[in-house]
């Protein structure tokens, strides 16, 4: 493979040197470009825009031919797992996802099949290999899935959820099944995500979106304790680089410390928590990655401008930074103010890095 053109991004997540801080944003293959949603009219819809390589590489690129972005990643989903085990994904114009079938008793979940990264999830490694084969050592390619509690709640619910009801409601009522159904999916995230660093994936992230959304102690017992098991059966090295792991708990932030101790090179933070604080509380263990308010995109350039600014300066000199928005960013952005946003990260960091 062709020797990158611009790594600051995996330098950084390695808290290396680098010129100035690298950024890259969640959901920057989305809605919010029109090129999006033409690739996404013309695929017809979105599974046929994920099952299609081709259609996977070329909206991949899309954020690339905009912007300096320091990062590919990967289009696709994190449901495609929940997919490939039989539960049959569709989007509804309008709505989010939706699932034809639900799991809610441990029979079901013994009936779950781990899915095969080539066979069953052949598609998203075709699209791995296309993407690396498109980029040409331009930037990395960022692989990822969801978290295995991220996962179940999906697979539970039926589709998205506020309150997680039955999913809490089976966690608290029926542990052994809730543990049966993770322990599934961690495997099958395990597999997954190393087939796509196989596959070329040169980091990957794990998203653990609705990890927030447990008490303290069920996140360690129903979240960490399964990002854990994944982060223990991962390829670390691959094509003679480490392949870096980057944790994300969205509403995470009372548990950085637990989370840095997992033994991955960088945390993902959303913007509850001032990114100084959780470098002077786990700075010396990881890397991080954030974290502006998405929502921030919605005002004038100049503002824009100015909160990056704040956080760089929260962070402060050194390495070990990576600029991303503390979620994905939302379909109504004005694509102009993402560019204000890439541009501000790259002019405004210079001075940290001398
Ligand atoms: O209508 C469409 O075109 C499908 C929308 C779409 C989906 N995945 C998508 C896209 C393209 C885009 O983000 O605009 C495409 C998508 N899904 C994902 C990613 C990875 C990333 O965030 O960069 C991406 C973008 C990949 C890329 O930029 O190349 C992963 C994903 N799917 C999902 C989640 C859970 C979450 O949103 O946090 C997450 C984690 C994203 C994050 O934390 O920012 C589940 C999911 N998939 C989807 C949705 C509906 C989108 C929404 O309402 O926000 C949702 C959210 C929900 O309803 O629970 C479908």
């Amino acid at each position: 493979m062709t020797a990158l053109k611009n790594d600051r991004f995996l330098r950084a997540l390695l808290k290396q040197p680098v010129d100035v801080t690298p950024v890259w944003m969640m959901r920057q293959a989305g809605r919010y470009l029109p090129e999006y949603r033409a690739s996404r009219a013309k695929a017809g819809d979105f599974m046929s825009l994920c099952m299609n390589p081709e259609f996977a590489c070329e909206v991949t690129l899309q954020p690339l031919e905009r912007y300096p972005l320091d990062a590919a990643i990967l289009f696709s989903d994190i449901l495609t797992i929940p997919d490939a085990m039989g539960l049959g994904l569709y989007f509804e114009t309008g709505e989010g996802p939706r699932f034809k079938k639900v799991v809610n008793t441990m029979a079901d979940i013994e009936a779950l099949p781990i899915p095969d990264p080539d066979k069953d999830l052949g598609y998203v490694m075709d699209a791995v290999r296309t993407i690396r084969r498109e980029l040409n050592g331009r930037v990395p390619l960022i692989g990822f899935s969801g978290s295995p509690w991220t996962l179940a709640t999906y697979m539970v619910e039926g589709g998205s959820s506020k309150d997680f009801r039955k999913s809490k409601a089976l966690l608290y009522e029926n542990p052994q099944a809730m543990h049966a159904l993770l322990d599934k999916l961690a495997q099958s995230v395990t597999s997954y995500l190393n087939g796509q660093i196989l596959a070329g994936a040169q980091a990957v992230q794990i998203f653990d979106s609705w990890g927030g959304s447990l008490s303290a102690a069920a996140y360690q017992e129903f979240s960490l304790a399964y990002m854990q098991k994944i982060v223990n059966g991962l390829i670390r090295e691959h094509d003679g680089r480490r392949v870096p792991v980057i944790l994300f708990t969205k509403g995470g932030g009372l548990w950085l410390e637990s989370m840095a101790d997992s033994g991955v090179e960088a945390l993902g933070l959303d913007w509850t928590c001032d990114i100084g604080a959780a470098r002077a509380r786990v700075g010396d263990k990881v890397a991080l990655q954030g974290n502006m308010d998405p929502s921030v995109l919605y005002a004038k350039p100049e503002a824009i401008r100015a909160e990056v600014g704040r956080i760089l300066a929260a962070y402060g000199h050194g390495n070990g930074h990576v600029f991303n928005l503390g979620h994905g960013i939302t379909p109504e952005v004005d694509p102009a103010h993402a560019g204000a946003f890439i541009e501000a990260v790259h002019e405004l960091s210079a001075q940290y890095h001398v």
